[in-house]
């Protein structure tokens, strides 16, 4: 059998040799070294199981910036490379980033000799063993931030709407979807279009709120060579993509009034002209539009046209914000569940009724989206094989809870987590020194410990 092989770099001889000195018991070889400049000569040179890689070189203290240009190229050298990052206290966020960009796993420093040894082992088990499916190249995996291909409606708000969806996606009747950020118009805009007659043709969306004034026109209706200096080449625009399919204006509230007109003047005539020419082509298009924005007080304000309103919402459909729809936080928190865990391959299971009681406290500003991150941060960080409430992080603000403390309701949690999120300001303070941080707290190490312990810090 060959000996399995894994490569540590970090600029800390200390941490080299400590880390060293504990792994060489459990793997065959073990190489360090100091110098990260050296990592394409010694990838070029032998074929290791792991790399266990720090995250902050001298160079570039905080940022993590190197650590993840190192990942780059290792991953770039071999996208099935098992690489482990070391990552200082406080760096979470940066863990949770690397192992979106590829990474396998992340160890905190300073680190538990049994958590280390564990990670070690079974990324080298997975680089092993290539059977199981965790062989892949690890870069598929990464920065996927719309996993939903399925409308999740549990609550009788959302399950009206969705029946409403499906008795009018078969029409050709133009849709406004409303509603606050991140609470699902664009996944209703797809269901729409999936349940439409148009669903073999294209979907395609145009968020207006990201388009400049000067790119508006082009963008949308096309434009012919050299109609001006960066056109070099006849390109056809959002709604001759969508022919015979569906349009999906995002964000339509942040349209100008110029652009609202010319706007107005396509959907009225349902007729493009590319920028440049003079020749107008029929356009085929069911229109669906989305907008977070209060369309009626924008007309009041003679900021948004009262007849291009009246063009776009032959049906309004109105998605509440996820504070008021506790039944759907369930479903969705399973749904991201499932998905998540598959995509970072950790065995993680149930959401407990104890977090489920915790999530639908939580009144969720960024409502699914942020429901769907806080999943997906929580199935990276989670420590053991299910979900606690510790792997969250719920936003502090009084209005971030539903009950209006700002923390989870009963008064034994509230002492608990105020405790827990000081130890966590002191480790942040003091960089992780346990001495300093218990004196700060003054507690004896031992007491920090069991504490650490109990909140899995
Ligand atoms: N009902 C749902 N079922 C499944 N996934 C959902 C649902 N609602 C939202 N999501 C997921 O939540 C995320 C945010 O949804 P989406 O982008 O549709 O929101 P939005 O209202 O269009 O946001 P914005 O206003 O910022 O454009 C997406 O990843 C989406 O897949």
């Amino acid at each position: 059998m060959q000996t399995v092989k894994l490569l540590i770099v970090d600029d800390d001889p200390d941490v080299l040799l400590a880390a060293k000195l504990l792994l060489k018991r459990h793997i065959g070889q073990v190489d360090i070294e100091k110098n990260p400049d050296k990592l394409p000569f010694l990838l070029g040179n032998t074929r290791y199981d792991a790399i266990l890689l720090d995250m902050n070189f001298t160079r570039d203290v905080s940022s993590g910036k190197e650590g993840f240009d190192w990942l780059d190229r290792i991953l770039d050298a071999d996208p099935t490379a098992r690489v482990v990052l070391f990552t200082a206290y406080g760096d979470v966020e940066m863990a949770v980033r690397a192992i979106k960009a590829g990474a396998v796993d992340f160890v905190l420093k300073p680190w538990e000799n049994d958590k280390l040894v564990d990670v070690i082992k079974t990324a080298i088990a997975g680089k092993q063993d290539g059977a199981d499916g965790n062989n892949v190249p690890r870069r598929g995996t990464s920065g996927s931030t719309a996993p939903a291909d399925r409308f999740i409606a549990q609550s009788a708000a959302m399950r009206q709407i969705a029946e409403t969806v499906e008795r009018v996606a078969p029409t050709d009747a133009n849709i406004l979807i409303l509603g606050e950020n991140g609470t699902g118009k664009d996944v209703l805009a797809r269901e729409i279009h999936r349940l439409s007659n148009r669903r073999e043709k294209p979907f395609v969306c145009a968020d207006l709120g990201a388009l400049p004034d000067s790119l508006f026109e082009s963008e949308l209706f096309g434009h012919v060579r050299g109609a001006f200096t960066d056109a070099r080449d006849d390109r056809a625009g959002r709604f001759e993509e969508a022919q015979g399919g569906t349009i999906f204006l995002d964000e339509i509230g942040n349209v100008g009034l110029a652009q609202q007109a010319r706007l107005l003047t396509v959907l009225q005539q349902r007729q493009v002209t590319r920028v440049g020419s003079n020749k107008p082509r029929n356009v085929d298009v069911r229109l669906v539009c989305a907008t977070n924005a209060d369309l009626n007080a924008r007309v009041m304000d003679r900021s948004f046209r009262q007849d291009l309103l009246y063009r776009i919402n032959t049906i309004e459909l109105h998605i509440p914000p996820l504070r008021q729809r506790p039944d759907d936080i369930g479903p969705l928190a399973e749904h991201f569940l499932r998905i998540y865990r598959k995509q970072y391959n950790r065995p993680v299971g149930q959401i407990s009724p104890e977090l489920l009681k915790h999530l639908k406290q939580y009144a969720w500003p960024g409502n699914v989206r942020e429901l769907q991150h806080a999943i997906e941060r929580a199935v990276i960080l989670a420590r053991g094989n299910s979900l606690t409430p510790d792997d969250f992080f719920f936003g502090s603000s009084p209005s971030a809870m539903q009950n209006g403390s700002g923390l989870p309701g009963n008064d034994t949690l509230q002492i608990e987590d105020m405790e827990r999120r000081m130890i966590q300001q002191a480790m942040q303070k003091h960089g992780g020194n346990i001495t300093d941080v218990a004196r700060e707290l003054g507690l004896s190490r031992q007491a920090l410990y069991r504490r650490m312990e109990k909140y899995g810090l």
